[in-house]
């Protein structure tokens, strides 16, 4: 009697209406599994262990039985154990959508790219959207770059545009990459996002002075992934079919708008639901509302950025007015969630340089660096095949590497495997109009702090300016107070008003009585003691 009451708890049913009312009230992130299951009206198969071995039901449970006998037990206990690898050492945080590009404009003058070329015509892409500072799992409402990477897989290999949402970068040697990392994430003994490391790092380091500020401005803190525009920042070299060569710098030009959140916005958003940057673009996708961005590229052409008065390749600085013009390309869109993350977002590899012929890309000290470290992390993450995993997989390949953990694919089957060789294996081809020089280009070593100041006086509006006011105090202020000053001076010295008006702004907060602690539920009754109801003979 008590049995089968049991079993009938166990398969409460809801009616029709009542399934149908809450699909169409709630968000699409919310109806994902009775959406499967409205898919698979019956389970989707026998149950079986890794290797194949279908699983009985007394095989479920582990009690009054010989556990260690038990191979799906074993088989899922053991999976289990090894289900994370590393996460990615910066933008560790975020989510993918599969999508296309599509060419709007002729730009075969300029690039002969073949992903570029030819109106109308569409290429598959992956995205990937990232917050850079935040562990997995981390919090969305945070104010820090936001990235967005961008894998087209072309006819002429994978080309991988890796972008954040601030058109400077923040210095210029990567030899700064990796102290810049750990200065912006946690601080290793108190394992807490800690302002001091940061601070002292942007004064000892005062190139990162123009891209701190874009952070602690509105920029800083977009509404969502949607509502940013998107920079891969470097000077690319570009060239068409006659070897003639062009410098570009592209960006992705949102069409959902532009929009920010204050930090009280954001603070009120992120206590109820830290994924929300996910969750509107998983919802947008869901609900047909396909995120766009038009992709166009700033052009100088080679004549023309041999007499400019600044250095075109410094990514801390944007190009100046009046010396480039712009050229719209094309747009992409996302258009499909993937059905699972882990496999298409996790397991993504984007490198800055896979590049395309026509697109030789730049030649700056930050990307070369960059060419070395995406792979090396790849190969620690993913292992040493990570351009074999399905999702960075390009549409053709044909290599002399070998061997390796897997996945290796048919492994290139017997062809020989060394070149040059007598026996057929993969040849190289020959492009004559390939451009035979490149630009050397000499670096400074010396920071100039005059494109942080337009930042300021030019770009900002006064709302703005008082806004990154406002965020630099907030996060100056558990600061110790030497450092303070350090970043009050070098803020002066970049503007008068910038660093009076935070020192200002320190001053007044500091004297501000701290908030109230908030209000706690106390425990009244004792935990430790058995409460359960006393047993009756
Ligand atoms: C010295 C300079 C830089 C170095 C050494 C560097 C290194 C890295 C590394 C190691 C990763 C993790 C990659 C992975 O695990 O797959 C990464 C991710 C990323 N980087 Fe950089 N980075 C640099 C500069 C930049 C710049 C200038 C940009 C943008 C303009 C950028 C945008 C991104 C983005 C968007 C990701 C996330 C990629 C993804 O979604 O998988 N990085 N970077």
């Amino acid at each position: 009697m008590a049995e089968s009451g049991k079993r009938r708890a166990n398969h409460v049913t809801c009616s029709e209406h009542e399934i149908l009312e809450y699909l169409n009230r709630t968000e699409p992130a919310n109806r994902q599994l009775c959406e499967f299951k409205l898919r698979h009206p019956k389970p989707v198969g026998i149950l079986t262990t890794s290797s194949g071995k279908l699983v009985e039901l007394r095989e479920t449970t582990t009690l009054n039985s010989d556990s260690f006998s038990n191979e799906y037990f074993i088989d899922f206990l053991t999976h289990n154990d090894a289900e994370r690898i590393p996460e990615r050492v910066v933008h560790a945080s975020g989510t993918g959508a599969h999508g296309y590009f599509e060419v709007t404009h002729d730009v075969s003058k300029y690039t002969k790219a073949e992903v570029f070329n030819g109106v109308g015509k569409k290429t598959r892409i992956f995205g990937r959207f990232s917050n850079a500072a935040q562990n997995l799992g981390g919090s969305d409402l945070v104010r820090e770059q936001k990235g967005l990477a961008v894998k087209f897989y072309t006819r002429e290999g994978n080309l991988d545009l890796l972008c954040i949402n601030l058109p400077v970068f923040f210095y210029r040697d990567p030899i700064e990459f990796g102290h810049f990392v750990h200065s912006s994430k946690r601080n290793p003994r108190t394992q807490l996002f800690d302002p001091s490391l940061r601070w002292d790092y942007v004064t000892k380091r005062p190139d990162n002075v123009h891209g701190q500020l874009w952070v602690q401005s509105d920029f800083g803190l977009p509404n969502g992934y949607r509502k940013m525009n998107q920079f891969p920042i470097h000077t690319y070299e570009i060239n068409n079919k006659h070897g003639d060569k062009y410098y570009v710098r592209f960006n992705f030009i949102s069409n959902q708008g532009i929009e920010f959140l204050s930090d009280e916005a954001a603070a009120a958003i992120g206590s109820r639901d830290p994924d929300y940057f996910k969750r509107d673009l998983y919802n947008a996708i869901e609900n047909g509302n396909y995120p766009s961005w038009n992709l166009e590229m700033d052009l100088i052409t080679l004549e023309e950025i041999k007499k400019l008065d600044y250095d075109p390749f410094d990514l801390t600085r944007l190009w100046k007015k009046g010396t480039y013009k712009t050229i719209p390309i094309g747009r992409i869109v996302f258009n499909q969630n993937p059905d699972n993350q882990f496999r298409d977002n996790e397991l993504s590899a984007f490198n800055p340089g896979n590049l395309v012929p026509g697109i030789p890309g730049p030649m700056d000290n930050v990307f070369r660096g960059r060419r070395s470290s995406y792979r090396d992390t790849q190969t620690h993450r993913l292992g040493i095949n990570h351009n074999r995993i399905e999702i960075n997989k390009p549409l053709y390949w044909k290599v002399y590497n070998r061997d390796g953990y897997a996945p290796v694919r048919e492994n290139m089957r017997d062809a020989p495997n060394y070149y040059p060789n007598s026996f057929n294996g993969p040849v190289p081809y020959v492009d004559p109009s390939r451009p035979n020089s490149r630009f050397v280009i000499y670096e400074p070593n010396a920071v100039d702090l005059e494109p942080a100041s337009e930042f300021y006086n030019d770009f900002l509006t006064e709302d703005q300016r008082q806004r990154l006011v406002n965020t630099t105090v907030r996060s100056l202020m558990p600061v110790p107070p030497d450092l303070q000053k350090r970043v009050i001076r070098l803020y002066t010295l970049t503007d008068v008003d910038l660093g009076t008006r935070v020192a200002e702004g320190l001053k007044k907060a500091l004297r501000m009585p701290p908030p109230p602690p908030p209000p706690v539920l106390r425990l009244t009754q004792h935990y430790k003691k058995d409460k359960s109801r006393p047993h009756h003979h």
